[in-house]
């Protein structure tokens, strides 16, 4: 799919561009952008692809800043002062993102939080071990969508499952995500991880999304396996051994890809509302349950356990309203994310046609 790129190449590249930098305006001064690495509490490790930096924000990018969505994230793009001699830099301005992933925080007032920013690429990661949740499968696929990325499919731990089980959820996987690649790979035998780097070309940022436990650490230290094995020879070399404390959150992989792999980005859920709902009104969802008839709307139906809740007062009637306006929320979100999915899927089909027609065309000009 991407041409591959070796070695030679790879070293050609100028500084910003192994470490992803795409951009093509050429007004810009690239002595002075930087991307972030890592989001530290009030400060960042940022890098030119030649030197690391440990940035602040200027005072004048804190008094002008008005939105959380405005602060850099992992990935950003940032244009810096630097203190060469000293490591140590001032971030002026984010530069204009080409994807991001927004997580939404829980509750009623809607307050975005930046996760990751200007990937290319959103492996979706599911263990081929535990029952496929396609529901979920989706809801990643949409925020993938969402965040402007393309996604790729990873189904991990292959080397727990026969050949005909794999088959069976990859068909399953490709019904919910058709057009998307899926591939199958295991973090034990490294069977499928040449397939999954064939869909991570050098220069391209992918970012990693998925539930706990379905081997995204591992893998991710897979996909680094020869990096990691060099940094520990370098250790091995250099008696005291090296302790760098700072937690990396954006890699570079021994192809020149690179992987953000963060805290938020795991914690990242789409419709966090919904799951926190469960657990905050579940009182509710109890008396619920109780009602007579599986759809009761609890306004003037027979057998309805919440209406008698609330006339007892076991259930206030405030109680009962905010649950009521959670819910309509929620149901505005999820119409919202369904329109959207269906304009953006829309538009990919029409990209796909497109690049074909342009690729068909260009081998007829080629014979
Ligand atoms: N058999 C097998 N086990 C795997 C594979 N990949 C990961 N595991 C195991 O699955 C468990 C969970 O893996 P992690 O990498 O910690 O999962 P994670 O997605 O990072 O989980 P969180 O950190 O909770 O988000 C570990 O015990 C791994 O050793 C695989 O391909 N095959
Ligand atoms: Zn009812």
């Amino acid at each position: 799919m991407f041409p591959p790129i070796n070695k030679e190449e790879f070293l050609n590249l100028s500084n910003l561009e192994k470490i992803g930098w795409a951009y093509d305006s050429q007004d810009m001064n690239r002595e002075a952008v930087a991307r972030v690495m890592t989001v530290q509490k009030n400060s960042y490790r940022i890098s030119d692809g030649n030197i690391e930096y440990l940035a602040h924000l200027s005072g004048k990018f804190l008094n002008q800043v008005t939105d959380s969505l405005n602060f850099p994230a992992v990935g950003d793009w940032v244009d810096v002062h630097k203190l060469q001699d000293e490591q140590k830099a001032v971030v002026n301005r984010v530069l204009p993102r080409k994807s991001q992933f927004v997580r939404q925080a829980a509750g009623t007032k809607v307050e975005a939080q930046m996760v990751a920013a200007n990937m290319d690429i959103v492996l979706i990661v599911s263990s081929l071990n535990h029952d496929l949740n396609e529901r979920r499968m989706e809801r990643y696929l949409l925020s993938a969508y969402e965040s402007g990325a393309t996604p790729v499919i990873v189904l991990t731990k292959k080397d727990e499952c026969a050949a005909d089980e794999v088959a069976d959820v990859m068909a399953r996987v490709e019904e919910v995500a058709i057009g998307v690649p899926v591939v199958a790979i295991s973090n034990v035998t490294c069977d499928g991880i040449d397939d999954l780097m064939a869909h991570l070309p050098a220069g391209q940022t992918a970012v990693l999304l998925g539930s706990s436990g379905v081997g995204k650490s591992t893998l991710v230290n897979t996909l680094l396996d020869r990096a990691v094995q060099e940094t520990k020879d370098i250790r091995a070399a250099d008696s005291k051994g090296r302790h760098t404390t700072t937690h990396r959150e954006l890699f570079v992989l021994p192809n020149g890809a690179l992987l953000i792999d963060t805290p938020g980005m795991r914690e990242l859920q789409l419709w966090e509302g919904e799951s926190s709902m469960d657990s905050a009104f579940s009182d509710v969802e109890t008396f619920e349950r109780e009602c007579k008839f599986n759809d009761c709307r609890h306004d003037t139906e027979p057998g309805c356990r919440v209406r008698e809740a609330l006339e007892n007062g076991e259930l206030s009637e405030e109680r009962f309203q905010s649950y009521r306006k959670l819910q309509r929320e929620l149901a505005f979100e999820r119409r919202k994310q369904d329109q959207r999915a269906y304009l953006e899927e829309k538009n990919r089909w029409k990209k796909l046609k497109k690049q074909r027609q342009d690729h068909d065309h260009f081998l007829k000009k080629r014979r």
